[in-house]
C-alpha cells in the first residue's frame, strides 16, 4: 500500500536566472499537485543552474539566492503547492561561505535544508574552490515518512552520507543532481544508485536536470530504485519530464546516533495518509541507443547554447565536406533549417563536389544557403603581403573567418565552427581561420564517431521516410582541407581509425610512451601523433566552447600547460 506519491521534476533551469527558474519550479510544482503528488524533486541548483562556477563566490548572487529561495517559498503557496514539499536545489552562503545546498519548501516557508557533503573537484568540477562542504543531515518527516536528502556527488560516495540515513532509518531517500552527460555514464548511475538505495535501506529518487550550459550538456536519466534495486521508473533521455510514482515504504527502524554527521529530524506531518489507489508505475524508458544518445547530446548542447545566449540563428561555411555537413545537420535539428545559414566560400584550389556537395546538403535540409567567391581577398594578403607557401594557404580559411564574422555581425547569426575531436587534438586547423566561431558543436566527437553519426542520421531519415540531410558523397570521399592542389589530410595525418585509436589512449586514456608502445603502436606514430598533440595546446585553448560527451574532453578536463617543455617519448640513453 502506498505511503506517499512522489514526482521528479527533470526540468531544464538556466544558470543566473533565479526569476525563470523560479517560475519554472512554480509551474511543475503546480504539474505535480495537479497529478495528486505529495513531494516534488528539482535537480541540484535548480534555482540557480548549475554549474554557478564563480559566482557562488560573488556575495550579491548569494544573497539574491537566498532571496529568491524565500520568495519561491511564499509564491508555491500562492499558486496552489504550499502543500506538496518541494525539494529544491539553490546556492546557499552562511558565516562560513557558500554552500550547495537543498532546501525543503512546505506551506509557505523553507522547513529544512542541507548542504552537499561531498564536494566534486576532478574533470569538469571545482566544487572545492566554491563551495565549504556541510556535515549535517536533514530528516523531513511527511505524512508519516522520514525522507532523507543527498546531493550528487553524495550519492557517489560509498559509507558516505547515504550510509549515515542508512544508520539513522530513513523510509526514502531523494537525491537531486546535476550530473552531465557522457557517452556510457547512464549505464553506471543505474547500478550506483541501486548500491546507495541498498545502503540506505531505503528506496531512492534520483533526480537530474536536462538541458546545456556552455561545454556541458545534462541528459536527465531521472530514476526511482527500490531497496531491493529495482527499477520503478526512469525518465526519458535530454527532455523535460515529470515523473510520478506511488511508494510502498516499509517502516525501518530509527536511531539518533550516526557517525560523522550531525542529524536533525523535522517534522511536517505525522499522520499517515488515509488508503488510497496506486497509480500504475511508469514504464521505465530505456536509455538511447549509442548514436542516438550522442546526436541528441550534441542537439540539446547547441540548442541551449544558442537559445539561452539569445541568438536566433546560426552560420557556417559550407566544404562539402562530412565535418560541415553533420555541423549543418544537427543545428537544422536543433533549430530548424530556417535558423541555420549555410555559405560556400570557394577558393582556387577549391574542387567542383566541393560546391555541388554544399549545396546538396543546402537542398536536403532546407537551410538558406549562399555562395561568397573568397578569390579576390586572398589575392589581395597575398600580393599585398607577399605570402606564400602555408601562409597562403591559411589565408584561405582566414578569409572565410572574416567572412563569416561579417556575416555573424550584420544579421545577428551565431557562428559555428566545425573541428572535430581528432583536428583539435592535433592542430589541424588555421588558428583565427577556420578555427573562428562562437560555438563548436563538434568538437568533442572524434573524426571516426563523425562518419558513424552522419551515417546513423541518414539511417534515422530513410527510416522516416524522409530526406537524408547528408549527402552521400560527403561521407565517402577523402577528407581534404583543400588548401593547395590535391591536398589531402592523409598527407599530413595518419589514417583517421590509427589516428582516433592513438588518442583515445593519449588523450582519453591519458597513456605514456611506454604504455603506447605496449599497445601495440609504432614508435614513430607515437612520436609523430604526441608531438602533434602537444604542440597544439596553444590552438585548443583558443578554440570555442563546445558540448562534452566524452569521459575527458578537451578543456576543463584536461589541463595541461601551453608553454610546456616536458615531452611523452622514447627513453634517453642514460
Ligand atoms: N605556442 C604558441 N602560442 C601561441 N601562438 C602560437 C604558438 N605556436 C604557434 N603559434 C601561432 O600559430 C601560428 C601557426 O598556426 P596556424 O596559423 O593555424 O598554422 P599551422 O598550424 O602552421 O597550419 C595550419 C594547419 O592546419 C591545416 N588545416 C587548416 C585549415 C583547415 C584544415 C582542416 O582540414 O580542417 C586543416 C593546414 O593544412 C595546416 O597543416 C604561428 O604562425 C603563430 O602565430
Ligand atoms: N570552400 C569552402 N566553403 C565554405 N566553407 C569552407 C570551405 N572550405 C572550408 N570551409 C570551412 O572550413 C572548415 C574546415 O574545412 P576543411 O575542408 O578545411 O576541413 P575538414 O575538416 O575536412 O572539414 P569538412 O569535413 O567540413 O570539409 C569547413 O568545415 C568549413 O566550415
Ligand atoms: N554535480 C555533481 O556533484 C556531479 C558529480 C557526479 N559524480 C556526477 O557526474 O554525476
Amino acid at each position: 500500500m502506498p505511503q506517499l506519491r512522489i514526482a521528479l521534476a527533470q526540468v531544464n533551469p538556466t544558470v543566473g536566472d533565479l526569476a525563470g527558474n523560479s517560475a519554472l519550479i512554480v509551474e511543475w510544482a503546480r504539474r505535480a499537485v495537479g497529478e495528486g503528488a505529495h513531494a516534488v524533486v528539482f535537480p541540484e541548483m535548480a534555482l540557480t543552474g548549475y554549474p554557478v562556477e564563480d559566482l557562488a563566490l560573488r556575495k550579491s548572487f548569494g544573497a539574491a539566492a537566498r532571496t529568491a529561495l524565500d520568495d519561491l517559498a511564499v509564491a508555491l503557496a500562492e499558486a496552489g503547492a504550499g502543500d506538496i514539499a518541494a525539494f529544491v536545489g539553490y546556492l546557499d552562503r552562511d558565516a562560513v561561505g557558500p554552500r550547495n545546498a537543498a532546501a525543503v519548501l512546505h506551506g509557505g516557508r523553507v522547513v529544512a535544508k542541507q548542504y552537499k557533503h561531498h564536494l566534486p573537484n576532478y574533470g569538469v568540477f571545482d566544487e572545492r574552490r566554491i563551495f565549504q562542504p556541510g556535515h549535517e543531515l536533514e530528516v523531513v518527516r511527511l505524512h508519516g515518512v522520514d525522507i532523507g536528502v543527498v546531493i550528487c556527488e553524495d550519492i557517489w560516495q560509498e559509507g558516505g552520507p547515504v550510509a549515515a540515513l542508512g544508520q539513522a532509518g530513513v523510509d526514502l531517500v531523494v537525491s537531486p543532481n546535476a550530473s552531465p552527460y557522457e557517452r556510457a555514464k547512464d549505464d553506471q548511475r543505474l547500478p550506483l544508485v541501486a548500491r546507495r538505495a541498498a545502503e540506505a535501506g531505503a528506496p531512492l529518487v534520483y533526480v537530474n536536470q536536462v538541458g546545456g550550459q556552455d561545454d556541458l550538456v545534462f541528459d536527465g536519466d531521472s530514476m526511482v530504485v527500490s531497496l531491493a534495486g529495482e527499477l520503478l521508473t526512469r525518465a526519458p533521455q535530454f527532455v523535460e519530464h515529470l515523473a510520478v510514482v506511488d511508494l510502498d515504504l516499509p517502516s525501518v527502524p530509527r536511531s539518533d546516533a550516526v557517525d560523522g554527521f550531525s542529524l536533525r529530524r523535522v517534522t511536517l506531518s505525522d499522520d499517515p495518509l488515509p488508503a488510497y489507489d496506486p497509480l500504475p508505475l511508469p514504464a521505465p524508458a530505456e536509455p538511447l541507443p549509442e548514436e542516438a544518445e550522442v546526436w541528441s547530446a550534441l542537439v540539446t548542447g547547441l540548442r541551449d547554447y544558442v537559445g539561452k545566449n539569445g541568438f536566433r540563428s546560426v552560420v557556417l561555411g559550407l566544404s562539402g565536406g562530412i565535418d560541415s555537413a553533420v555541423v549543418a545537420a544537427l543545428a537544422a535539428d536543433a533549430l530548424g533549417p530556417d535558423a541555420v545559414h549555410g555559405v560556400s566560400m570557394p577558393s582556387v584550389y577549391s574542387s567542383d563536389h566541393s560546391k555541388s556537395d554544399a549545396a546538396d546538403l543546402a537542398q536536403r535540409i532546407g537551410l538558406h544557403y549562399e555562395v561568397q567567391e573568397i578569390k579576390p581577398m586572398v589575392a589581395t594578403f597575398v600580393d599585398q603581403l607577399g605570402l606564400t607557401g602555408l601562409a597562403e594557404e591559411n589565408v584561405q580559411a582566414r578569409c572565410r573567418g572574416v567572412t563569416l564574422m561579417g556575416l555573424s555581425n550584420q544579421h545577428g547569426h551565431l557562428v559555428l565552427a566545425t573541428g572535430n575531436k581528432t583536428e583539435l587534438a592535433v592542430g589541424y586547423s588555421t588558428i583565427y581561420g577556420d578555427a573562428v566561431g562562437g560555438f563548436a558543436p563538434i568538437k568533442d566527437v572524434p573524426k571516426t564517431l563523425v562518419w558513424s553519426l552522419a551515417r546513423w542520421r541518414n539511417a534515422e531519415a530513410d527510416k522516416r521516410g524522409e530526406t537524408p540531410p547528408i549527402p552521400d558523397n560527403s561521407i565517402s570521399k577523402p577528407p581534404s582541407a583543400e588548401l593547395r592542389p590535391d591536398q589531402k589530410d592523409s598527407d599530413s595525418l595518419p589514417d583517421y581509425e590509427l589516428l582516433d585509436a592513438v588518442l583515445d589512449d593519449y588523450v582519453e586514456g591519458d597513456s605514456g610512451y611506454d604504455d603506447l608502445v605496449a599497445a601495440g603502436f609504432e614508435p614513430d606514430l607515437i612520436d609523430k601523433v604526441l608531438r602533434m598533440v602537444d604542440k597544439a595546446e596553444y590552438k585548443r585553448r583558443q578554440y570555442p566552447p563546445g558540448t562534452k560527451i566524452s569521459f575527458k574532453a578537451f578543456g576543463r578536463d584536461r589541463r595541461l600547460p601551453i608553454t610546456n617543455s616536458w615531452r611523452e617519448g622514447r627513453p634517453l640513453p642514460l
